[in-house]
C-alpha cells in the first residue's frame, strides 16, 4: 500500500504515521517506525547533503507540548534514497524533501525524479528554524514560482508540507495557488514557527538556538491544526488530499482532525514522548470511538464536521 493509496484508502488502514523530524533522522529509527504499528513512514527532510543542524540542546518537551529548533539535521538525500532502495515493506515510505534554497528543492527533485523511487515525495516549505532563512510558505510568489518549477520536470506523486495560517484570507490565496497544479496532498500544519518557552526557575530559555525561538508543537497547536485542515479541505480541489498534522496526542484528536477532513493523521510531539509503541495507542483509542459511533471505515465520518447546530 502507498501511501497515496492509503491517502485515498476506504477502509481503516492505520492511518498513523510520524510527523517528519520526528524519530526518522537514522535507519535504526525508520526501522522501529516500520515495525510499529505506524500505516507507514516519512524521512527526516533531507537536504543536498548532510548537516549537522543547529547547537544543542535544540529540542525541549513541555507538559502541553514540545519546542524545537533542530536546524534541519539530517543525513542527506542520498541516504534516504538508499534507504528506501534496501528497505523492503509494502508500508509506504514518504521521502521529505526541504532544500534551504529553491535552487537546491529542485535539484534534490531531479534527483528524485531519475531516481527508481516511485513513491510519496513531501515538499517542505515551512521549516521555520534554518537561521536566517524565511518560511517559503508564508512567501506567495516564493509558493508559485517553487510549484510552477517544479511541475516542469516532477512528474512523481508530489505533497507539500505547509506553515500554519492564521487568516482565512491567507487560506484563499494559497489554495488558490496549491488548486493550480496537480498535488497528490498537502499536509497541515508545521510547527508553529518562533515560539518560546521560558524557565521561570532558571529564568532562561530552554533551547539554546535563535536565543530560544523554536518551532512549537503539541497540544498548544491543535486548534491551529484543526483550522488549517478545515479551511483548507473548504478550500481546495477534492483530487488534492491532506494529511493532517499537529496537536494529536489520543485518538480523540485524531478523530477531530480526520472530522476536519484529514486523509490521514501524524504525529511528532507525543511520539517524541512515547516511541513507536503510539501507534498501537492511538489506533487502539480511533477505533474504539469509531465503534462507539458505528463508524465501519473513515469515510463514514471524514470532513463532515458539522456547522453549529
Ligand atoms: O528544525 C528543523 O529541522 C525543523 N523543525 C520543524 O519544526 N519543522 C521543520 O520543518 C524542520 Cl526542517
Amino acid at each position: 500500500i502507498s501511501i497515496a493509496a492509503t491517502i485515498g484508502n476506504e477502509k481503516y488502514e492505520y492511518p498513523f504515521i510520524n510527523a517528519a523530524g520526528v524519530y526518522d533522522e537514522t535507519a535504526a529509527q525508520m526501522n522501529e517506525i516500520l515495525d510499529s504499528q505506524a500505516g507507514g513512514v516519512t524521512t527526516k527532510s533531507a537536504t543536498l547533503v548532510s548537516r549537522p543542524g543547529n547547537p544543542l540542546p535544540r529540542y525541549f518537551n513541555t507538559e502541553l507540548g514540545s519546542i524545537n529548533s533542530m536546524g534541519l539535521p539530517n543525513q542527506g538525500l542520498d541516504y534516504y534514497l538508499n534507504y528506501i532502495e534496501e528497505t523492503n515493506t509494502d508500508k509506504p515510505i514518504d521521502l521529505s524533501i526541504s532544500g534551504t534554497s529553491m535552487a537546491d528543492n529542485l535539484k534534490a527533485l531531479k534527483k528524485v525524479q531519475s531516481s527508481n523511487f516511485n513513491g510519496l515525495t513531501e515538499l517542505n516549505l515551512s521549516c521555520p528554524n534554518v537561521i536566517g532563512k524565511p518560511q517559503v510558505g508564508y512567501d506567495y510568489d516564493a509558493i508559485e514560482d517553487t510549484l510552477a518549477a517544479v511541475f516542469e520536470f516532477f512528474t512523481k506523486p508530489l505533497g507539500l508540507k505547509l506553515p500554519p495560517y492564521f487568516d482565512l484570507q491567507q487560506y484563499d490565496a494559497v489554495a488558490s495557488i496549491l488548486n493550480k497544479y496537480p498535488l497528490t496532498y498537502i499536509n497541515a500544519i508545521n510547527s508553529v514557527g518562533n515560539g518560546l518557552v521560558v524557565d521561570a526557575e532558571t529564568e532562561s530559555v530552554v533551547i539554546k538556538p535563535k536565543g530560544g525561538f523554536g518551532g512549537i508543537g503539541g497540544t498548544y497547536i491543535k486548534p491551529v491544526a484543526l483550522a488549517n485542515v478545515r479551511a483548507f479541505r473548504q478550500r481546495l480541489n477534492p483530487e488534492i488530499k491532506i494529511i493532517g498534522t499537529g496537536g494529536v496526542s489520543t485518538g480523540k484528536d485524531a478523530f477531530e482532525l480526520i472530522l476536519c477532513g484529514a486523509d490521514i493523521v501524524e504525529v511528532g510531539t507525543i511520539l517524541a514522548k512515547e516511541g513507536p509503541a503510539v501507534f498501537e495507542r492511538l489506533d487502539t483509542e480511533l477505533k474504539a470511538i469509531m465503534e462507539a459511533k458505528g463508524y465501519q471505515k473513515l469515510s463514514d465520518f471524514r470532513g463532515k464536521l458539522k456547522e453549529y447546530q
